[in-house]
């Protein structure tokens, strides 16, 4: 499916904040490609997964790296794998550093074309998902993306 193909890094610094209620780091969201990848630098938490309603703090872990899921990959796998809302909140202990990868399909080719694998689609799983065609997924994300709605939620059957 070429998804490691045109993959993106990108480094966060949350500095320190004496009122950390008061601020957001990175708001709420899913990724949009397939996987992201996250390291976390060690002793302060900040990476928080909706979890059954509850944030959920997803402690740094020595050696560790984290695996979230993104819109794409619950596309193509028509709802076998689901997206993580998650979030980033800032602490008043000190700095904290986050670097995403993002697999995200070969973002170049805009008209590159994505929908649920067919073998898993029968009369008993219907396919949830229509095709995306990778250029205007990439700008319905964009222009979504400040608000509580995904560009995935534009796909559904
Ligand atoms: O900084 C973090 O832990 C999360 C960053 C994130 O969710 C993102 O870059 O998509
Ligand atoms: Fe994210």
């Amino acid at each position: 499916m070429e998804c490691s193909k045109g993959h993106r890094i990108h480094c966060h610094y949350y500095p320190s904040c004496p009122e950390p209620q008061l601020v957001t780091g990175t708001i709420e969201h899913s990724d949009a490609g397939f996987i992201t990848l996250l390291l976390q630098s060690q002793g302060i938490c900040g990476l928080q997964v909706l979890y059954e309603a509850q944030w959920v703090d997803i402690r740094p872990t020595p050696g560790c790296v984290v695996v979230n899921i993104g819109d794409l990959l619950q596309l193509v796998s028509n709802g076998k794998f689901k997206s993580n809302k998650h979030r980033a909140i800032v602490s008043e202990i000190g700095p904290r550093i986050s670097v995403a990868c993002f697999f995200s399909g070969p973002l170049n080719e805009a008209y590159k074309i994505y929908g649920p694998i067919k073998e898993l689609i029968s009369e008993e799983n219907p396919g949830l998902y229509k095709d995306v065609v990778l250029g205007e997924y990439v700008s319905r994300f964009v222009s979504t993306s400040q608000d509580n709605y995904r560009a995935l939620d534009y796909y559904k059957v």
